[in-house]
């Protein structure tokens, strides 16, 4: 098992950092990446709650073989540049670190110096409230220590970033502290559900209904083809949520879901996510088209029904392929092969079924995982199509602030290899209030009713894990 050296070599270590410091005048990250013995990511989430509740973050694909667990705040990028400038100036910044940046140990991709974080779904929407100003336009951040599940590895990082005025003596402290601490805690960490929902709250239902109808009305006159709306919910809560419990809640019952977890000072976004937006691993990019759903059936037969019914269906189809039409249009441009199947399959959640169609590709030399976040996101799965008349008919229709709902969470490292969800399925909760989001994609021919029950299915699996009910299926 690898370790962190023995204080000698990470002394030459660090005073190699600290002469790169001196010698470029930019501060330099240092990573040591090694070896832990199995742990579960999710009790090392909770065994920091007291001593980093608020500097956390959480990430598990949907099969749970990959999992990130951040703990503390060494580096903090934000930006509030509107438009696609979020973008490009999250990377530039991370640019100018990748220069400065040194990694000892065998690094597989998802250890060493990651970036985890997300950006804003719409920077043009007016802000009412404060709600979502820590989130900024974007807001990464590189962890003090990392956990990273990768099948039945368990890989420590832990990461410094040194400035020229650092003492050599109080770095390598930092590195055998976080390292001691990494192999020793294992506290019990069981939670119970300590918080109870005192008032569940469901704004505009009314307004809501309209701007589905006007939308449908547009649609027709082909002003756009495709606007998703959203709806919100706040629940209030008798007792502070315990964010441990919430995110066991999810892991348990939201299988085939990433999960995603971004605590913010008092504000943590976390969600259970079936939708990737885009992943990169070396020039392989992978995304997928989740759009267009139906119930889960009680019975087994019963169930396969409803994914017959909605693989069949033309009004979901035609959801689902503006989806389709519009990421393939994407990838052909970035990539030098794409692979994508002909008719989409069934994604099943425990809470709902959707139309899934896999996209694949290897991207063309020169375009990075943010190049494709930019361009993809909002799909129309979560804005509409086209993509600006849809954004400008949510912004103007839509009775909320999304903030980051709907929009890309997730990792980068500084290889460009990374992963990207679209936050749907998920709640912001500040202190004893959780507010919750749920969209649907309206088409000509949407039935406000028929999308209002579909946003109530949506909402299930957050409230659910906030100890409310769970959607009957
Ligand atoms: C916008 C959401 O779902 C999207 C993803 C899958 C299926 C969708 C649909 O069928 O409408 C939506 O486009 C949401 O869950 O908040
Ligand atoms: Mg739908």
């Amino acid at each position: 098992m690898v370790s962190i050296p023995c204080s000698d070599t990470l002394r030459d270590k660090v005073a190699n950092a600290v002469n790169h410091v001196k010698k470029y005048s930019h501060p330099i990250i240092l990573s040591y990446v090694f070896e832990i013995k199995e742990k579960d990511p999710l009790q090392i989430f909770s065994s920091f709650q007291s001593a980093y509740a608020g500097k956390r973050f959480y990430w598990a694909t949907p099969d749970r073989t990959f999992i990130l667990c951040g703990i503390g705040v060494e580096l903090e990028l934000t930006t509030d540049k509107k438009f696609s400038n979020r973008f490009f100036d999250i990377y530039s910044k991370w640019k100018d670190w990748k220069e400065h940046i040194q990694i000892e140990g065998a690094h597989p991709i998802g250890t060493g110096p990651l970036l985890f974080g997300g950006f804003s779904f719409d920077p043009l929407k007016n802000a009412n409230s404060s709600k979502w100003k820590p989130f900024h336009e974007a807001r990464f951040t590189l962890p003090s220590f990392m956990i990273t599940k990768i099948g039945r590895h368990t890989l420590a990082t832990i990461n410094r970033v040194i400035q020229s005025t650092d003492d050599i003596n109080e770095i390598i402290n930092h590195f055998n502290t976080y390292e001691y601490t990494l192999k020793k805690k294992n506290e019990d960490t069981n939670s119970f559900l300590n918080f109870t929902i005192k008032k569940e709250s469901l704004f505009y239902k009314k307004e809501w209904m309209a701007a589905v109808e006007k939308a449908t009305e547009q649609i027709k006159q082909n002003r756009f083809e495709k606007v998703v709306l959203a709806r919100e919910m706040l629940l209030e809560f008798e007792g502070s949520i315990d964010i441990h419990y919430v995110l066991s809640m999810l892991n348990e019952h939201q299988p085939n879901c990433y999960l995603f977890v971004v605590e913010n000072e008092g504000k943590t976004f976390v969600g259970a996510t079936p939708e990737r937006l885009v992943s990169k691993r070396d020039q392989k990019v992978q995304s997928a088209c989740v759009a267009g759903s139906i119930k889960r059936g009680k019975t087994v037969e019963a169930d396969e029904e409803y994914a017959q019914m909605l693989l069949s269906d033309t009004k979901n189809i035609h959801e689902h392929q503006i989806v389709v039409k519009a990421i393939e249009k994407v990838f052909r441009e970035y990539c030098q092969e794409v692979q994508l199947q002909n008719n989409p399959t069934i994604l099943k959640t425990p809470n709902i079924q959707h139309l899934y169609t896999p996209v694949e590709g290897t991207v063309k030399k020169g375009f990075t995982l943010i190049d494709f976040v930019e361009k993809l996101h909002p799909t129309p799965a979560l804005g509409g199509y086209p993509k600006d008349a849809a954004l400008a008919f949510i912004r103007n229709e839509e009775p909320l602030e999304r903030g980051w709902y709907a929009a890309p969470v997730g990792w980068m490292d500084d290889q460009d290899n990374g992963e990207f969800v679209v936050a749907i399925r998920s709640g912001l909760l500040d202190e004893q209030k959780a507010y919750l989001y749920a969209g649907c994609g309206i088409v000509g021919d949407s039935k406000p009713e028929e999308e209002y029950r579909e946003t109530e299915i949506k909402f299930g699996p957050m409230q659910h894990a906030l100890g409310g009910k769970l959607n009957e299926k």
